[in-house]
């Protein structure tokens, strides 16, 4: 006997959008077997350079959110491709007109990391070390935690960032788990930050699996609706649905020191968030909690990450920190 797979038609291939990076590839490549495997769907990876890959202008004066994103739709849009992978941290809160977020998949491990030279953690390192990130967030997080620090504003990829700790340049870089897992380079890790400590960017380690919008519509017979079925995770859709609102209800860029995690455990969706002054010296957090049906779930979400901006916003979080 062969395996069951769900029908798709003989022949048919999906085409996979994703830009070109070391990151990119390895998780569209992950997505892309996990469509096979659930399905039988035969894929391609199609790689489409974007803006943001190519230029060496700060992410700020590119006008942050959205420059890597905006290549890979209208790839889509076009037709070109059939989905696109995102890192959902990446993807602006903000509804793209005629495409969907299809599927959200299992999300991987939340957490940020330091990589320090000489196995050393965060309190080891030597009064003053050298350590870079180029997120607000994580430069208050730092700052927080060790007020001593010198702080390098870095830029690049992964392994360039890990590039500057093996030269010497650098003492440490401050780095997502689930992007240093993806690429195989988790062994770099020293510490992994506490979530409630430190909370991450929002929807951090979450995939956005995009799509033209008609083919969540689709009949469940047809190849792409089959595999975004297959690899969606609805937990995992709700708790960075709970994320993102906080940012959308913040009005916030991806730039923002915002940090949020949620998570879905025996039927209550909790929500932690911290909005942080960029020096480190002070913050506005929020936990809350709510319990959750399968068919609520996600409008659910939603509020309880309105509710909780709301709130942050009345502990004066716009007043510390610069939102947008
Ligand atoms: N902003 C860059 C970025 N976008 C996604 C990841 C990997 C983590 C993820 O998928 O959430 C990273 C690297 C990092 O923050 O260390």
């Amino acid at each position: 006997m062969t395996e069951q797979h769900s029908s798709a038609a003989p022949g048919t291939v999906l085409r996979i959008g994703t830009r070109g990076s070391a990151l990119a590839l390895a998780q569209t490549g992950d997505i892309a077997r996990a469509i096979t495997a659930a399905t039988g769907i035969e894929t391609v990876l199609i790689p489409v350079t974007t803006h943001g890959d190519v230029t060496r202008a700060s992410l700020a004066s590119l006008g942050g959110t959205g420059v890597f994103a905006s290549a890979l739709r209208d790839f889509l849009l076009a037709g070109e491709c059939d989905l696109v992978v995102h890192s959902m941290k990446d993807l602006p809160t903000a509804a793209a007109p005629g495409l969907a977020i299809g599927a959200v998949p299992e999300r991987a491990d939340a957490r940020d990391a330091l990589c320090a030279r000489d196995g050393l953690t965060l309190a080891e390192l030597p009064e003053g070390a050298r350590v870079g990130t180029g997120s607000p967030r994580r430069i208050a997080q730092l700052r927080r935690r060790r007020p001593d620090l010198e702080i390098v504003d870095i830029r690049g990829n992964i392994d360039t960032r890990l590039g500057f700790v093996s030269s010497g340049e650098l003492d440490a870089v401050v780095l997502a788990v689930a992007g240093l897992e993806r690429l195989g380079r988790d062994g770099a890790i020293t510490e992994r930050f506490e979530l409630s400590e430190w909370p991450p960017a929002p929807a951090q380690g979450a995939l956005a699996i995009e799509v033209r919008a008609e083919s969540v519509a689709a009949p469940v017979t047809d190849p792409i609706r089959a595999a975004l079925n297959a690899i969606e995770h609805p937990e995992t859709r709700a708790e960075a649905a709970a994320e993102r609102a906080v940012l959308a209800r913040l009005e916030a860029g991806c730039a923002a020191p915002i940090g949020a995690h949620a998570l879905l455990s025996g039927g209550t969706l909790a929500l932690h968030a911290a909005v942080y002054a960029p020096t480190g010296t002070d913050l506005r957090e929020r936990t809350e909690g709510v319990a959750v049906s399968a068919d609520t779930l996600l409008s659910v979400a939603a509020g309880l990450g309105s509710d909780l901006a709301d709130a942050l916003l009345a502990d004066g979080a716009a007043e510390i920190a610069p939102l947008t």
